[in-house]
């Protein structure tokens, strides 16, 4: 029963703040490709609504704070399909078929029953964070810092379901001929409209990672904004390039990409597991040139490098479209924590790994003030041997919001939000 399994990996989600990937593997085998998309739309459509769920649930449990989680999830995930356009009494009546308990049956066929009756009323009163389920803290935050057309942009973003796009390996093929091949095994594709590699995939469902061409390195799954950071660093053949935080690679291998696979790149990173991915990954594409080092990019020490790239860990409040968790789990605290992090990594990387003349390309996938611009006018006050080099954005079609240090994209279709500058070390 596909939603008895959606209330088991929602109550897992409870638990951990996020459902392994294992999980949903686990019920790939044994379900049909409907029931699959029916299940991750209940999971991942709940998470994403929650807030939104939860306002209105306010209104009909007397404290939703203190109902026991067993009948809270259960109320959400019917919620979810009565605010989401299912058939209401097919969503009351799987939903309540989940409680073995009858009084939490009563309870939760009541309280849904009660939704349906008063939703439409609930409505004209929703506030816009709830219309777009962000967290009330977040939109505040955000009209603090942004224009309110970037705030808009944000929410509907972080409201939606971003496509799956591919990154073509220009080292096996090209974009036209990726299209064909895709097109072949019956997936439609079509050219994404920033990044020059980009495509993006019908996928209905599919794993796309078990096909051949993915298996022979044709492509890297990477969405448009990740795809555009390297060719904003811009690496040339033969010249040696550090990636300070580059696991799992998607951006160390388009560097390789890009340079045509000569010259160096030394890929840092703290997490083992997650450095393995980039050799495998490295591997599967055909590239040779890079080089993976187990080492905090704080205390990395080498010979100095005449390009780096930070692609530095952070809060990931721009992932929500992707990820429908990460608002869930961050907090305003996270901000800072992250930025003091961030501010070690760069001022080693300006300090002591970039050649006089070299160029440091910044990237979060978040929007805090504290990661961004507040970490670049640290930078611009702290040191008088480097400059913020204007980006020209309209090279990829994307509209950004500028800071006076760097860029904050607004987000589309496929470009998630994400925060991009460019440091150039004068002597
Ligand atoms: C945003 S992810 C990098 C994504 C990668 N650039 C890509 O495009 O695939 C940030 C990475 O930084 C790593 N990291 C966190 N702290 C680090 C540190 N002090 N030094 C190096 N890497 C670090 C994390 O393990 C994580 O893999």
């Amino acid at each position: 029963m596909v939603r008895k399994d959606a209330y088991i990996l929602l109550r897992e989600f409870e638990k951990k703040h996020y459902i392994p990937q294992t999980s949903f593997e686990y019920f790939n085998k044994i379900y049909s490709n409907e029931d699959m998309a029916l299940l991750k739309n209940l999971v991942w459509g709940t998470i994403r609504n929650l807030i939104k769920i939860d306002w209105y649930l306010s209104f009909l449990v007397k404290n939703l704070k203190k109902t026991p989680p067993a009948s809270k999830w259960m109320l959400r995930l019917g919620a979810y399909q009565i605010l989401n356009g299912f058939k209401e009494y097919v969503a009351v009546n799987e939903t309540v078929k989940i409680a073995k308990n009858k009084r939490i049956r009563g309870f939760v066929n009541a309280t849904l029953k009660n939704l349906i009756r008063k939703k439409a009323e609930l409505a004209l009163k929703e506030p816009i964070w709830v219309k777009y389920s962000i967290p009330e803290w977040l939109y505040n935050y955000l009209k603090k810092y942004f224009p309110e057309d970037y705030v808009m942009e944000f929410m509907k973003k972080s409201y939606s379901v971003n496509p799956t796009t591919l990154r073509t390996n220009t080292l096996k093929t090209n974009r036209e001929e990726l299209i064909s091949l895709l097109k072949g095994i019956n997936i439609n594709s079509t050219e994404s409209k920033h990044s020059p590699y980009g495509i993006t995939i019908d996928k209905a469902g599919m794993a796309i990672e078990k096909t051949d061409l993915y298996k022979n390195g044709y492509f890297y799954i990477q969405h448009e904004s990740s795809q555009i950071i390297p060719l904003i660093l811009n690496p040339k053949s033969n010249e040696r390039i550090l990636d300070m935080c580059s696991a799992p690679g998607g951006k160390t291998t388009e560097l390789a990409q890009i340079m045509n696979n000569s010259g160096i790149i030394d890929a840092l990173d703290i997490d083992i597991d997650r450095l393995e991915l980039v050799e495998k990954n490295a591997e599967r594409l055909g590239i040779k040139i890079i080089n993976t080092k187990l080492i905090s990019g704080d205390e990395y020490i080498a010979e100095k490098y005449d390009k780096i790239l930070l692609d530095a860990p952070c809060s990931s409040a721009g992932t929500s479209s992707i990820h429908p968790e990460v608002l869930h789990r961050i907090n305003i605290d996270d901000f800072v924590n992250y930025s003091n992090i961030q501010k070690k990594l760069l001022e080693n990387a300006i300090e002591n790994l970039l050649k006089p003349g070299g160029t440091l390309v910044y990237s979060t996938c978040t929007i805090s003030n504290e990661e961004n611009t507040q970490n670049m006018k640290y930078l611009f006050e702290k040191y008088n041997n480097i400059t913020f080099e204007k980006i020209d954005l309209s090279l990829y079609n994307i509209k950004g919001y500028y800071d006076g240090y760097g860029y904050y994209f607004y987000p589309d279709e496929t470009l998630i939000p994400f925060y991009v500058c460019k440091i150039v070390k004068t002597n």
